[in-house]
């Protein structure tokens, strides 16, 4: 028997002391986690009750009759969110030149601030909040994320996005840069299409982009995109970045450097966990400077790891493109006499894409993610029950997440130029697998493998990525104009909201193995256990 494909991360996720609570199952908890988790749990035995949990380098007892106030203080400091006047203490607000019925930059009605005395304006108070969490009434009810043992309600609220009645930069002082980094994105024209075109709605003539990501920083031979509405009218149209992006560039400090130099005091960040790592570093050192500066991002991941967001962009259109790839491989299975389709899709460290995939297409037989953990040989093996699809359907079809599997590969401590580790590529893997075991075991099968992983992210956006691009790109714009900075823009529990960075970044977003979803994909694959 081969060994277990190794979870990426912890899969258990219950706890039992007097009654069955199930605790948050976020994965690699990080040092601040929000809620209870096993690897958090420093409480007596499970059995005996629990008196006092850790809860990262806090520890609480839940026998103090404030701890929750305690907490809700805290979990306040926590997603605080760093504004100008932090240093800058004495930085006037003007009248924002932004609002509901300006809809073009040269309204002159407006010229010089919307005007106080409307009746309404459709700004955002600077007070107003979104929770984060729904509330779970019974530790024993599915998916609930509970602090204490009782599941009482604690408040969890983050900051919502939108525009502000007094914003913190004259339009005309200034110089906006937008930047994308990572990999590519279905959407990230969209993004950058509607930051500029809201940063002209509020009066910003001088709005660049930086080619090729942090790299257009200081790569000799690339200089700056002059960007206007004109200009990015209709890069939604087509998929990838109008600015290009890189992965690796200049040191933190070699950016600032060049924003000085460029004078910008306003960038826009596209990435995802990488860039933001980054976004946040930047805000630091202009702090540290004394700049007066905003940072803000917009969380880019096809994968969508990035916590506490109920999606990333262009993740929903990368499972909608998936479908062909897996309508492609349902064809080309069951077309053929014991055909078994492959489809590779992508997946760092989560599954998302695999898994909202296969429940979608509902032509998955098997489904295997990085969060899962299965044997390919032996009798509970993945390579069996093809066998027993293969005797029984006549044909069989796999989704595997690039990230599945890695343990079965060879490990080369390869990085790329961010640091990230490279993959071996499990879908050739699994391919090569198949056809080797129904070989020796003299049973036909016709092995079609399809890689769909750069067709699927160069796609533009569909239309519900392409609303959602929108709203962030705007937000992301309303955050800079009201002096926050070290921020990034969300979807979360259905609302707008901006967070600090450091949170949403901790440690990549993913799959619950325990959660409903989960499991509503393994219905629909009917796929067993394989370890
Ligand atoms: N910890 C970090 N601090 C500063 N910059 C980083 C950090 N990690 C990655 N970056 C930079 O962010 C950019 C994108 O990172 P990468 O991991 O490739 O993509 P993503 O942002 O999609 O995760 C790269 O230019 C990389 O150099
Ligand atoms: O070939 P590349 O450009 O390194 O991209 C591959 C990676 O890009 C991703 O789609 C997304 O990665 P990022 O979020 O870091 O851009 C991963 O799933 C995949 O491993
Ligand atoms: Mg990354």
């Amino acid at each position: 028997m081969d060994s277990v494909a190794h979870a990426a991360v912890i899969s258990s996720s219950k706890l039992s002391y007097g009654g069955r609570v199930s605790f948050n199952k976020d994965k690699n908890p990080p040092l601040r986690s929000s809620v209870v988790s096993l690897r958090n749990w420093r409480g007596p035995s499970r059995n005996l009750g629990v008196l006092a949990a850790q809860i990262g380098n806090k520890e609480i007892d839940f026998s103090d009759p404030d701890w929750k106030t305690n907490y809700q203080r805290d979990f306040e400091r926590r997603f605080n969110i760093p504004h100008i006047t932090d240093i800058f203490p004495d930085a006037d607000p003007i009248p924002s030149t932004f609002c509901l019925k300006m809809r073009t930059p040269i309204m002159e009605d407006f010229a010089g601030g919307y005007p106080s005395d409307e009746e309404w304006h459709g700004y955002i108070n600077n007070n107003d909040r979104c929770f984060l969490r729904s509330h779970y009434s019974s530790p024993t009810s599915a998916g609930a994320e509970c602090i204490d043992p009782n599941c009482t309600w604690v408040e969890q609220w983050v900051h919502r996005a939108g525009p502000r009645e007094k914003i913190y930069f004259k339009p005309e002082e200034v110089k906006a840069a937008i930047v994308t980094c990572g990999g590519l994105c279905p959407g990230l024209n969209d993004v950058i299409r509607q930051i500029v075109i809201t940063l002209e709605i509020y009066g910003v003539k001088k709005i660049v982009g930086i080619p090729f990501g942090y790299r257009g920083f200081s790569d000799e031979g690339l200089s700056e995109m002059p960007l206007s509405r004109k200009v990015v009218q209709n890069v939604h149209l087509s998929g990838g970045s109008l600015l290009g992006v890189s992965r690796g560039g200049p040191s933190v400090s070699d950016i600032v450097d060049s924003m000085e130099e460029r004078g910008i005091n306003m960038l826009f960040v596209l990435g995802g966990n990488g860039t933001h790592a980054g976004a946040n570093a930047i805000h630091d050192e202009c702090r540290r400077r004394r700049m007066r500066v905003a940072v803000v991002g917009v969380p880019k991941t096809i994968d969508n790891d990035i916590l506490m967001m109920d999606k990333t962009f262009g993740f929903d259109t990368a499972v909608e493109e998936a479908q062909r790839a897996i309508n492609s491989a349902y064809i080309e299975a069951h077309s053929a006499y014991h055909g078994i389709g492959i489809v590779k899709l992508m997946g760092r460290n989560s599954g998302f894409i695999a898994m909202h995939a296969s429940l979608a297409s509902g032509q998955i037989d098997i489904c295997l993610i990085p969060e899962v953990p299965f044997h390919l040989h032996g009798p509970l093996g993945v390579l069996r029950h093809l066998k027993f699809l293969i005797e029984t359907k006549g044909s069989a079809v796999l989704c595997v997440a690039e990230g599945a599997g890695q343990n079965f590969l060879g490990r080369t401590n390869a990085t790329d130029a961010s640091g990230n580790t490279v993959l071996g590529d499990f879908g050739v893997h699994i391919q090569q697998e198949t056809k080797k075991y129904f070989k020796e075991i003299g049973i036909h099968a016709d092995v079609k493998y399809i890689d769909p992983t750069y067709m699927i992210r160069a796609c533009r956006a569909n239309a519900s990525d392409g609303i959602l691009c929108t709203v962030l790109g705007q937000n992301a714009v309303h955050g800079a104009f009201a002096g926050y900075s070290g921020i990034t823009v969300g979807i979360c529990n259905t609302h707008y909201v901006y967070f600090p960075i450091p949170e949403v970044i901790s440690y990549p977003r993913a799959v619950d193995p325990n959660s409903r979803m989960w499991h509503r994909c393994l219905t629909s694959t009917g796929q067993p256990d394989f370890v």
